[in-house]
């Protein structure tokens, strides 16, 4: 086996696959993932990617047969491998909850002492129930589980929310959220050392990446006085670019700005008396 790669698994075909997809070729790596490719080669990074079943990732990375996978922290939990967790990817973000019949009248967790549960989750609602004190049947599927409760083959259901809508137009509530999730970035325990430094280069990349999507760059005019209170709000990688207008006592002013934090910001820069404010994208932000 080849120890001077990276072989990364992503989801052949799902939730997952398309933002998977994206983060890599926004780091840079290039490779042609043509319809039916199970797995490709990186024509400028040393790396292959492997399209697989979610469920067979973790499994796939504790053996090493994959260095690195994304999957959804869910899976990984569920899976109870032996791998890493390197990186919180922000995507696919949702939630495993218990759901009843809207017509139930649930009170609390221990209202599910005795009912079947129906999931795909098994090991992760039972540590649940289990740290509630509460026993409860568990019903193992592999899918479609909303419709268990309607077609009498449960009492409940645990899987993943998030609009909630499955859970409403199968005549459900969502009663008890057990677990968060977001994809993650699961690595091997056995990396070899050439491997490890690959993976510092990605995930160098993916935190330039993530922070480039959290911020913009924000180019504005105000008078050189008012400099000092703008700042405050925008004090930039190091310090605001301060360069001045050919009008005299005005300048402008060049800084970063995170997302989170945009609106409530730009209306102190308006009231402090900046104009001609400019938002831009930033496409990599290298902290
Ligand atoms: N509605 C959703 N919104 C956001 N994220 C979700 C949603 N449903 C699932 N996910 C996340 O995406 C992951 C993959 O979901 P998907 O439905 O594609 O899995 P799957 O059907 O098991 O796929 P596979 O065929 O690869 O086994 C889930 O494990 C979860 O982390
Ligand atoms: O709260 P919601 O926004 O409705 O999302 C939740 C649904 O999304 C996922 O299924 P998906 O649509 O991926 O289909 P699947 O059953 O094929 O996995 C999950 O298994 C839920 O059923
Ligand atoms: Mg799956």
């Amino acid at each position: 086996m080849n120890d001077n790669i990276l072989r990364i698994a992503i989801q052949k075909s799902g939730r997952l696959s398309e933002d998977s997809l994206k983060l890599i070729k926004e780091c840079g790596i290039r490779f042609d993932n043509g319809a039916g490719k199970l797995k490709t080669d990186a024509t400028n990074f040393p790396a292959q990617i492997l399209f697989l079943r979610d469920d067979d990732i973790p499994g796939y990375v504790e053996d090493g047969v994959a260095h690195l996978g994304i999957v959804g922290e869910n899976v990984s939990e569920e899976s109870n491998r032996n791998v890493d967790t390197v990186h919180k990817l922000g995507f696919s973000k949702c939630r495993l909850s218990i759901g009843v019949l809207r017509e139930h009248d649930y009170n609390n967790v221990t209202d599910l002492e005795g009912k079947s549960i129906a999931t795909t989750y098994p090991r992760l609602l039972e540590k649940y129930l289990s740290s509630n004190n509460v026993k409860a049947q568990i019903h193992e599927i592999s899918g479609s589980v909303e419709i268990a409760p309607s077609i009498g083959l449960a009492d409940a259901v645990c899987d993943i929310v998030s609009s909630g809508s499955t859970l409403l137009s199968n005549g459900l509530k969502e009663v008890e959220t057990i677990f968060r999730s977001e994809a993650v970035m699961i690595a091997s325990k056995h990396l070899s050392d050439v491997q490890k430094d690959l993976l510092d280069q990605l995930l160098f990349r993916i935190k330039s990446v993530q922070a480039a999507k959290n911020n913009k760059y924000i180019l504005l005019n105000c008078p050189t006085s008012a400099v000092e209170s703008i700042t405050k709000f925008l004090p930039g990688m190091r310090a605001p670019t301060i360069l001045p207008l050919a009008t005299e006592g005005w300048c402008s002013l060049h800084s970063v700005i995170n997302e989170n934090e945009f609106w409530e910001n730009i209306e102190k820069i308006r009231q402090a008396g900046a104009e001609g404010i400019l938002v831009i994208p930033i496409e990599k932000m290298i902290l």
